[in-house]
């Protein structure tokens, strides 16, 4: 029987890397040879990870969470590292100049790079705000909150716009997610297909062992994660001191508890509502 191209030994794992400056943390002893991995990296962002992971153009991905809890038949947890938040997240926003409980009917700018923060804006808007808007997938979604329309962003443009718009416009749907529920809410996991995790399971536990390690690097050297993240997007170093702390990078029982209760809250509609 022929060998499918991704068991060739020699091959190192194709790697998703998130292409935002919330992964320093984890990605800045790699970027610095403090810890080694065997992997050939892409980096772009989290809906084109979500979409070449399942497609099969990657072995392994940070990816959106949403995507993953849509894909656990494809997709398994690699290791224990996530994107998460327990209160403001700081980078996924809903910027408003409309309070969300009057968003019923009103058309929302919805980034086109989230999948995990469109599902959790939907949720929050209809069970908390009991509005029902509808979303308008845009490339530039900064730019659409800056002309006054109702927006979602993410990732590092959220943090551009949380200095470029009025404060009283911006709703963080991490804060949201945990005044409701009382759980942090995971964005982003690190996942790995099931397809090569069975047919390459050492070079697998390899690498959600070096992540492991990043992780506890960056957590022991805080000024050069903030350095690293500097050089890349230059916002103040208390932004990223903040920021950093603010974000939890380990899916520990609380983390999977605010996982869980996502997953049954949204998941029922699928796939209607689950962003591609
Ligand atoms: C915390 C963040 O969460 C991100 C939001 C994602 C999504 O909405 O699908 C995916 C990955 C995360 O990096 C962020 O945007 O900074």
């Amino acid at each position: 029987m022929p060998a499918l191209s991704n068991t060739r030994t020699g091959e190192p794992l194709r790697y998703g890397r998130m292409g935002f400056v919330n992964v320093a943390p984890i990605e800045t002893a790699f970027d610095a040879g403090a810890v080694a991995r065997d992997v050939v990296e892409v980096s772009d962002v989290p809906t084109r990870l979500n979409a070449m992971l399942v497609a099969g153009e990657l072995d392994v991905a940070a990816i959106s969470a949403a995507h993953y809890l849509a894909h656990r038949d494809e997709l398994a947890l690699l290791g224990d590292c996530c994107i998460a938040s327990d209160g403001p997240v700081r980078s996924v926003l809903l910027v408003s100049p409309i309070p969300p409980a009057l968003l019923e009917g009103a058309s929302i700018a919805v980034t086109a790079q989230s999948a995990s923060g469109r599902a959790l804006l939907a949720t929050l808007l209809e069970h908390v705000q009991h509005v029902r808007p509808t979303y308008d997938v845009v490339d530039d979604a900064l730019g659409a909150a800056r002309a006054g329309r109702p927006a979602l962003i993410i990732g590092d443009d959220a943090l551009v716009a949380r200095g470029a718009c009025p404060p009283a416009q911006i709703h963080d749907l991490g804060e949201a997610w945990s005044r409701w529920t009382g759980l942090p809410f995971v964005f982003a996991v690190w996942a790995v297909r099931r397809d090569v995790a069975r047919r390459r399971p050492a070079e697998v536990a390899a690498l959600a062992a070096a992540l492991a390690e990043a992780r506890a690097w960056g957590t022991a050297h805080r000024d050069a994660v903030i350095e690293a993240a500097i050089a890349r997007k230059p916002f103040h170093r208390g932004l990223y001191a903040d920021y950093f702390t603010r974000l939890r990078y380990v899916l520990d029982e609380r983390a999977q508890r605010g996982l869980a209760r996502f997953a049954d809250l949204f998941l029922p509609k699928e796939p209607a509502r689950v962003p591609r």
